[in-house]
């Protein structure tokens, strides 16, 4: 019954939202301006007044949101950016500077500067120190504004700052409020561009995988640090206008229960989510902070908050219409039961492939010697398999190659470029990788996904990105023409809108395999791709593995399946104990007595003690 109602409804969904992507946004500017027009069908100055404050509280959430949520830098540095808003919008207005476009660009100033500072020092000292390292900030707030006595106020605060002018005129209460319907909306504009673009896609590959992310060429601090600071920049707008609302600030306003609220109403809300920040702000606003009844339980209401959204609510309020939304979506895409489709021969462009030299590399972990001494090349054109016995180093080298790992000596080069330990510089160069378990963010689509290997590939700045201007576009459609070839002839096209996390391990193989392949990748390293799949798997596997060698790609294969690595390798290296002990074509080390004594023998008894791997499973 839902399923066939679902379909009704879900089938011309899909078609709008496939062509436009403009569900979300169009129902979102049709809210803003009913609420914009709110003041003109009768409402109230009283109710005005709890709107302007959801408004705030939700800048300031939606600020949680971008480096929490999407990013995943748990810290409550909006808190004092929201102070510095507010502060900056009562200092400028002693000086007499109240021009509202003036007092917005310079808060928003101070609040990026204050998020790159305080950042950077807990970014840099790792782990839970970036939440720490907020916290601490804000028990200072009151301290650093006593400090700086008249100025600001100290701990009494500021009164009597002046309204904010638009065209050297006062603001009137209406404008007052028109004015934070519309910075609120083109901050939630802002965001939604922000978060569906790559560096969204790279703040939710980066939340789920940093060392994925940095394979992306995506650079793990500085994205951290921008997801950060750029979360204050609403707090600091917030700031400027609750200054605005009563004309005063004091220090009280900016406690660490304010931080509980922005918390509570973040996950109430849903923290990965664009407009989960406005339900989130509206139920605790309209409830629990609003009731003076609760001034004595307040941190407790917010903890049940918390407990509430965090734990009934996975992915809080909008989590329940996002869940909703994709159902309809499912069912009209019957992407439940959507398999891959065989594909007969993939269809692969041209790719440029480059010789890789790997030469004297050593790598050690603490006195263990993982690699001593390993040198080896592959060319372009050619399949290389690298095969050897478990803990041989056959992953620790496809993370040297891939920059993960430096090297404690020896060089890798690609096409005579040596990127030792540079993985921005290895994925720029058109190194492309899967993983031995694959790396597949759950969070984005299988399209995002395939998307999300071009994260470097032409570069468009952040303004261009959020006013989608035309280099962006243009970006954007290569991408998605890219992706969308990848996911074809890996076979999986019809799943090209279903979440990632819904997706089998043989399909996520395919997945990864399609990441790598939309990047067009000049050297493509496979870490048992092999693995988990069934016969049918591992007959289209090889043949795209041929696929990407026959397009001119550098392939190198990590592999425990000897049958899959003799029927499709042009080249064999053999590792062990970190060494390389033997290499050749596979015939010559199928015959090789110490290969054979130390690894084929082995495997081919493990072989046919594992499900996984079948002799003769391949087609040759
Ligand atoms: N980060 C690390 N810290 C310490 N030791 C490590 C680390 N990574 C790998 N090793 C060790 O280095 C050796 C080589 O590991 P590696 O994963 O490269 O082997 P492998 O040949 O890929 O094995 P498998 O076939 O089981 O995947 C192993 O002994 C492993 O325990």
């Amino acid at each position: 019954m839902f399923d066939s109602i679902a379909r009704m409804i879900g089938r011309p969904l899909l078609a709008v939202n496939r062509r436009w992507n403009v569900l979300g946004p169009v129902l979102a500017l049709l809210l803003a301006a009913f609420v914009a027009a709110l003041p003109w069908l009768g409402l109230d100055i009283g109710w005005q007044r709890q709107i302007i404050l959801i408004a705030v509280l939700a800048l300031v959430v939606s600020g949680l949101n971008l480096s929490f949520g999407y990013a995943g830098e748990l810290a409550l540095g909006q808190v004092f950016m929201y102070a510095a808003g507010a502060y900056t919008a009562g200092w400028l207005g002693k000086q007499g500077v109240t021009n509202i476009v003036v007092v917005l660009v310079v808060a928003i100033v101070a609040a990026l500067l204050l998020g790159v500072i305080t950042g950077a020092a807990g970014l840099r000292l790792g782990g839970w120190m970036l939440a720490l390292t907020s916290l601490f900030f804000i028990t200072l707030i009151p301290r650093v504004v006593n400090l700086m006595g008249d100025e600001l106020g100290g701990f009494a605060g500021m009164a009597g700052i002046s309204r904010p002018t638009l065209f050297g005129e006062p603001m009137k209460n209406t404008a007052f409020y028109l004015l934070v319907i519309i910075c609120s909306a083109l901050w939630i504009a802002v965001m939604r561009n922000l978060v569906k673009s790559r560096e969204g896609t790279a703040f939710l590959v980066l939340k789920e995988s940093p060392v994925l992310a940095r394979t992306l060429g995506v650079s793990v601090y500085r994205t951290k640090l921008r997801a950060y600071a750029l979360g204050g920049v609403p707090a600091g707008i917030a700031g400027v206008l609750y200054a605005y609302l009563d004309g005063y600030v004091s220090p009280g306003a900016f406690t660490f229960e304010l931080g509980l609220i922005v918390l509570a109403a973040g996950i109430l809300g849903g923290v990965l989510s664009i407009y989960g920040a406005i339900l989130g702000a509206a139920v605790l606003q309209l409830g629990p902070a609003r009731l003076s009844v609760f001034d004595t339980y307040a941190e407790v209401a917010y903890g049940v908050l918390l407990i509430v959204g965090g734990v009934l609510l996975s992915m809080g309020i909008a989590g329940i219409g996002h869940r909703f939304m994709n159902r309809l979506l499912a069912a009209a895409r019957h992407d439940a039961d959507a398999a891959p489709e065989a594909v007969a021969k993939p269809e692969f462009a041209a790719l440029n492939g480059k010789q890789l030299e790997v030469s004297g590399v050593v790598v050690r972990f603490g006195g263990f010697t993982a690699l001593d001494g390993v040198s080896m090349q592959a060319k372009p054109g050619e399949i290389t398999a690298l095969i050897g016995p478990n803990g041989s180093g056959k992953t620790t080298l496809l993370n040297a190659i891939s920059g993960l790992i430096v090297p404690k000596d020896g060089e890798v080069s690609l096409d005579g470029t040596v990127f030792n330990g540079d993985p921005k510089l290895a994925a720029g160069s058109g190194i492309a990788r899967t993983f031995q378990t694959p790396l597949i963010p759950s969070t984005l689509t299988v399209h995002e996904v395939a998307a999300s290997g071009r994260l470097l590939r032409g570069k468009t700045t952040f303004v261009e990105t959020v006013l989608r201007l035309p280099r962006y576009r243009r970006a954007r459609i290569a991408d998605r023409i890219a992706a969308g070839d990848a996911l074809a002839a890996v076979g999986i096209s019809s799943l090209a809108d279903a979440q990632a996390s819904t997706l089998p391990l043989g399909t996520r193989r395919l997945l990864e395999f399609a990441r790598a392949i939309a990047n067009e990748p000049s050297v493509l390293l496979l870490d048992e791709v092999a693995s988990g799949l069934d016969e049918n798997e591992l007959k289209e596997l090889a043949a795209l593995i041929r696929g990407a060698r026959d397009a001119g790609a550098t392939v190198v294969l990590v592999e425990h399946n000897f049958e899959l690595v003799r029927q499709i390798s042009d080249h064999v290296v053999v590792l062990a104990e970190g060494k390389i002990i033997a290499q050749g074509d596979a015939g010559t080390i199928a015959s090789d007595e110490r290969v054979v004594n130390l690894y084929l023998g082995a495997d081919i008894m493990h072989a046919h003690s594992r499900d996984d791997v079948a002799e003769g499973a391949v087609a040759p």
